[in-house]
């Protein structure tokens, strides 16, 4: 039987250089002879795809936001992350459970309480081997996506739902500092680049 595998996951703000660094770590993974699963959140899998449609473009109660998203991570889990562990896959998603508790919590100030609860319905016995945080002030993360694309209706929010979701990524990595690790998203590329091969070098 094989190992069980590395569950790993990427967070920040939006435009905090999530994105640029995954197939970066995807490479050092597959560097190790491991084998990758590289997926994101919402999405993922067919139907969660679907959601992510509607999640990134209807407006919504916060408590509907919430419970799409954790259907659509309900799904993946049964479909992608579950199955890639179990055969000593790396799964690697660009969001997980710590995005819910940032934006629906910190930025739409739904109660932690209510988070936690479906937090323990959906996965119970599973928590990230490694969160990367992606942090950076919300100034220099809107300058950079405002260089790239049209946004969507999360990207669009105001300055203090951002503060308000980055503090919560804050004060969740405080708690947990055996899994999250967080970076200096400011720095270049090349910096951090180097800082990912040395985090990614020490996961056993
Ligand atoms: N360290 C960096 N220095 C300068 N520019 C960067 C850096 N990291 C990312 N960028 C640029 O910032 C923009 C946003 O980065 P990226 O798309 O990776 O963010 P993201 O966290 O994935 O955003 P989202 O969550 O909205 O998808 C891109 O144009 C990217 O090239
Ligand atoms: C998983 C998850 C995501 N979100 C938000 C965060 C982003 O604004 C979008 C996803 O788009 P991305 O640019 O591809 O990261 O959805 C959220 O509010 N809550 C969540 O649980």
């Amino acid at each position: 039987m094989s190992k069980r595998g590395k569950f790993i996951t990427f967070e920040g703000i939006d435009g905090a250089g999530k994105s640029t660094h995954i197939q970066f770590v995807g490479e050092l993974v597959k560097a190790r002879g491991l084998e990758l699963v590289s997926s994101r959140e919402p999405g993922g899998t067919p139907l969660g795809e679907k959601l992510r449609e509607l999640w990134l473009h209807e407006a919504m109660h916060v408590e509907t936001e919430t419970l799409l998203v954790f259907a659509s991570r309900r799904e993946h889990l049964a479909q992608v992350i579950e199955p890639g562990l179990a055969r000593g896959a790396w799964v690697i998603s660009d969001r997980f459970t710590d995005a819910s508790f940032a934006y629906q919590g910190g930025g739409r100030g739904l109660s932690r309480e209510k988070l936690e609860v479906l937090a323990h319905w959906v996965h119970p016995n599973l928590e990230p081997d490694l969160t990367i945080l992606f942090d950076l002030p919300l100034e220099v993360a809107r300058a950079r996506l405002d260089a790239t694309r049209d946004l969507d209706r999360f990207e669009r929010e105001q300055a203090d739902f951002f503060m308000a979701t980055r503090a919560e990524y804050l004060r969740r990595a405080a708690e947990a500092p055996h899994r999250f690790r967080v970076i200096d998203s400011t720095r270049s590329i090349a910096d951090i680049q180097a800082e990912l091969a040395h985090i990614i070098g020490a996961l056993a």
